[in-house]
């Protein structure tokens, strides 16, 4: 479905116009639709009708508790990579034993946590954290269900910041020593082998690299069978992309579709964590023309979002579109879109045709996955607000952050 759509000249938010969104919130602001968010689940959780399954949304991508509860509410499951990222997903009604802990640096503190309220998997990146586990569940006297995530060593062709599955990324347990890893964990008292599990990357426009893992860890788990090691789930991670631009990646119903066709006559259970395909298209961020600025070189509309805001340009030259609010009559010109932030790296978008005036909003496209989340306070700038939009109603569910926030957490030497 298509979230924001041009109603009588201006652009909305469902049913929403964006401009009383700002005129209510202000700007900066994310403004995320439920429906998208509930279409874009359903298309994972519909496709897999009839096998076990579990869609456990990747908290990361956009992690704010209102979002997390509009998937807990229909029967989502969750991949979590911190303590942090559990603790949101308790507060927001999700269900302890549908979420899945995936990172390479879970610390002994995060492994109690996990244990005690009874996550559905440990994702487990080395041998090192998998003694670390063992040690831990056995000192609570628990069982720690466990799947090794291996790393297949397969090119998911996408940026190489958001690469996963090679073998000189940092991610997983290479799958030519994974075998020897699963015969360690089987006699290890206090682990119970549950699954396989591969993430090799974000933003995957073909099923290509999915299936070549996935056919990777079908001959492992084959190999594991030989051993009398018998796996109840297959976790596919995430990583199926969203069109920014031009891209036209698969839909989730292809992908699974691709997928059930290879496990199919197997008793396996199967397990995917996609993030920005939940979210991606679910947010914009709406932003305010400040200034615009005519050089003799270039033209630039300084806006009152940064890269602070949304990193995603500054630290990947990531595209992302750029639309005004109420489009107006004139002859474009091509404009950097960019933020105050001291930085030259500091811009939203360049070069794009735009009909502009001080004062007008734009927004940003797909922003709703890895925005917000990966927003800082670099220059002294307080986060964004957060609203989200069901029917023809705005709620807001982070507000702004004030000036005193921006220096709460510090304090002053004591007099000399
Ligand atoms: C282990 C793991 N699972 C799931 C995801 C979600 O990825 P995406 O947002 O591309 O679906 C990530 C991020 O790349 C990840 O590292
Ligand atoms: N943050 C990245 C994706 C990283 C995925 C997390 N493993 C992005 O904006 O595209």
């Amino acid at each position: 479905m298509q979230a924001f759509t041009y109603q009588q000249g201006e652009l909305h938010a469902e049913d929403v116009a964006l401009s009383s969104i700002a005129e209510q919130f202000g700007t900066p602001t994310y403004v995320y639709s439920r429906a998208h968010i509930e279409a874009q689940y359903r298309s994972y959780a519909d496709a897999l009708q009839g096998v076990e399954h579990l869609v456990c949304y990747a908290v990361k991508a956009n992690s704010n508790i209102a979002v997390l509860n509009i998937l807990a509410r229909l029967g989502a499951g969750f991949d979590i990579v911190s303590i942090g990222e559990l603790e949101r997903v308790l507060a927001a009604g999700g269900l302890p034993e549908r979420v899945v802990f995936s990172g390479v640096g879970k610390t002994r503190e995060e492994m109690r946590r996990a244990l005690e309220v009874g996550v559905h998997c440990f994702n487990v990146e080395s041998v090192d954290e998998l003694e670390r586990l063992q040690e831990e569940a056995a000192r609570l006297g628990v069982i720690a269900p466990v799947s090794l995530r291996v790393n297949p060593d397969v090119d998911a062709g996408t940026h190489p910041y958001i690469s996963t599955g090679l073998k000189d990324n940092k991610f997983g347990i290479d799958i030519n020593i994974a075998e020897s890893v699963y015969l360690r964990a089987a006699v290890l008292s206090n682990i119970a082998i549950k699954g396989v599990d591969c993430h090799i990357g974000s933003q995957l426009t073909t099923l290509e690299p999915f299936l070549d893992a996935l056919d990777r860890v079908l001959v492992l788990v084959d190999r594991l069978a030989k051993h009398g090691i018998t796996v109840q789930h297959l976790d596919l991670g995430g990583g199926l992309g969203v069109r920014y631009q031009d891209e036209q990646p698969p839909c989730a119903g292809e992908y699974m579709a691709a997928v059930r066709e290879r496990v199919a006559g197997r008793d396996l259970a199967l397990v995917f964590e996609p993030g920005r395909y939940i979210v991606a298209n679910a947010g914009v961020l709406l932003t305010r023309v400040e200034y615009l600025k005519h050089t003799e070189h270039k033209d630039f509309a300084i806006v009152d979002a940064a890269m602070n805001d949304l990193l995603r340009p500054a630290l990947y030259q990531a595209w992302m579109d750029v639309q005004p609010v109420k489009p107006r009559a004139g002859m474009p010109r091509k404009y950097d879109v960019v933020g105050p932030v001291c930085e030259t790296g500091d811009f939203l978008a360049k070069e794009r045709d735009l009909t502009l005036a001080e004062g007008d909003l734009l927004t940003v496209s797909s922003a709703g996955a890895y925005g917000f989340v990966m927003s800082s306070n670099y220059n002294s700038r307080g986060r964004a607000a957060e609203v989200v939009v069901d029917g023809e109603h705005a709620y807001l569910v982070r507000r702004r952050e004030s000036i005193e926030e921006l220096f709460a957490h510090e304090s002053l030497l004591p007099e000399a």
